[in-house]
């Protein structure tokens, strides 16, 4: 896990501090810190229970945790220092703690469809424009948005009319939050959206309302990219820098948590559990689909996205292996838009091949997020499954997204607890970016704008452009 404080956190590539973390931490709270509604709630110790464990049960959702245990290590991996954890202890003791779960968000209606795609096309980290046309984001954020929508109320009509991300997340939040408690953590825990309700600005304001000391940023990707987890904390960093209490709160970011070891093994069991679904287990390819990014980003802009993604996998295919699971693997992106060139193999010219070469089985693992959404629901399940079908492949599985698996969950709780001591507030809360030189020059501008506006409307308004915008499914 990477977590840094907030004034080293924007670009990891730039300013990554080289903060450690263990795996898991050992933490010494008096049970007294926890803080719940006590129907939620029971520990105690006593002849029934002498571990002293604690049962959390909230709508629906049950945890238990064992005090003692816990006293001495979480999971055992490795512990804190005891600096570090005199450090956890005095922050639980002494802070209101908020954890702000980033997510992208999604239209809850077919009407919420394209002003969502328009919030998306007009983040400068999705469509990235050279400085001299970026007065034309809005703009082409609206042209794109209203080209794509009808293509994607299909597929949102297809899952039932909406996006199941804000549901799925709030209710990941409320399990964090359990989990948490569960270890004697109290924590307020916050969902911010990047593209739709509730944006990433309502949960500040809350965290702000609420007088929250010490902030944990948990971005919900696994793999950092500047598209998510980076255009999420560039929303925050702004909104953190322009109010003077929310410039000084500490804050710890984790950028990325695809190499800890409950997110590896969470992701084993899902895909061991559904082999056993298949008669010829062992045959079986293992195909793992991630959402792919233009090839620049990671070419030109440094993201660190593939490199995470392959890490991902070569970590999960290890962990199967110690279990005892040899089969063949491959990872493939889906999802591109528009007429760039993404991060290739594209899965669903993958599936074509695989079926040509004679595989049969094949099981579908998403790996770049989380919960089940649009891509999940209707592209793998719905467009690839028909596509492998078609394409010589008799059987198909898919693995669920994570979702509420309590190992996952529980996992995250440890990385918010990890990160804790790290928690820095903004340094340099005046600091703003610099100006381009290339803007002093007013003359060359207003000639780049104007022949640069032509240019766009020109290529935007051509059939190739329209076609790549409405037909590369999301
Ligand atoms: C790690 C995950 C994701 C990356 C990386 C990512 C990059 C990225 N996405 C687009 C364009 C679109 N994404 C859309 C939906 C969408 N994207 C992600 C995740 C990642 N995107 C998710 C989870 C979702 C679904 C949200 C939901 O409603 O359930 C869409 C809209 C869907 C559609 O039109 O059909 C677009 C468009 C780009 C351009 C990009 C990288 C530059
Ligand atoms: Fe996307």
């Amino acid at each position: 896990m990477e977590a840094t404080a907030l004034s080293a956190g924007f670009n990891p590539l730039l300013k990554r501090k080289g903060y450690k973390f263990p795996r898991s931490c050992s933490l010494r709270n008096s049970m007294s810190l926890v803080r719940c509604n006590s129907k939620d709630l029971s520990f105690g110790l006593n002849k029934r229970n002498p571990q002293g464990s604690i049962a959390i049960n909230h709508r629906g959702l049950s945890f238990k945790t064992n005090a003692f245990e816990q006293a001495h290590s979480v999971a055992g991996d490795c512990s804190f220092d005891e600096d570090t954890t005199a450090k956890t202890r005095s922050h639980v003791a002494e802070d209101k703690i908020g954890v702000l779960l980033l997510n992208l968000g999604g239209p809850e209606t077919l009407n919420d469809v394209q002003p969502f795609l328009y919030n998306l096309f007009a983040d400068p980290d999705i469509i990235r424009l050279p400085r001299p046309f970026q007065f034309l984001q809005g703009t082409i954020a609206k042209f794109i948005s209203v080209v794509r929508a009808p293509k994607s109320k299909e597929g949102y009509a297809a899952i039932g009319g909406g996006s199941p991300l804000r549901k799925i997340t709030d209710e990941q939040a409320d399990a964090i939050q359990m989990a948490l408690q569960a270890k004697n953590i109290a924590a307020n825990v916050y969902v911010g959206m990047r593209y739709w309700y509730p944006f990433t600005e309502e949960a500040v304001q809350q965290i702000k309302k609420d007088k929250i000391t010490r902030l944990v940023v948990l971005p919900l990707y696994p793999q950092y990219s500047i598209s998510t987890t980076g255009s999420s904390i560039r929303v925050l960093q702004d909104l953190f820098r322009k109010d003077p209490y929310l410039a000084g709160v500490p804050v710890a970011i984790i950028q990325s948590w695809y190499q800890r070891r409950g997110y590896v093994n969470s992701m084993a069991d899902l895909i061991e559990k559904e082999l056993q679904n298949f008669s010829d287990s062992k045959e079986v390819m293992i195909f793992f689909s991630a959402h792919g990014v233009p090839v620049s980003y990671v070419e030109n802009s440094g993201d660190p996205y593939q490199k995470q993604m392959e890490e991902c996998i070569d970590l999960i295919m290890k962990e199967l292996k110690a279990r005892g699971v040899y089969n063949n693997h491959i990872l493939a992106y889906q999802s591109r838009v528009g007429p760039v060139q993404w991060l290739k193999p594209y899965t669903d010219e993958v599936l074509v091949d695989l079926g040509k070469n004679g595989v049969k089985s094949l099981l579908a693992v998403p790996v770049s997020f989380v919960s089940e959404h649009i891509e999940t629901l209707e592209e793998i399940d719905m467009e690839y499954r028909e596509l492998a079908l078609e394409s010589g492949i008799e059987n198909w599985g898919r693995v669920p997204a994570l979702g509420l698996t309590e190992s996952f969950i529980t996992d995250l709780a440890d990385a918010v607890i990890e990160s804790l001591p790290s928690a820095e507030a903004m340094s340099n809360p005046n600091a703003v970016v610099s100006e381009d030189s290339e803007s002093s020059d007013a003359f060359s501008y207003i000639v780049k704008m104007f022949f640069g506006s032509i240019l766009a409307f020109l290529l935007l308004l051509s059939p190739k452009m329209i076609d790549a915008f409405r037909n590369h499914i999301i």
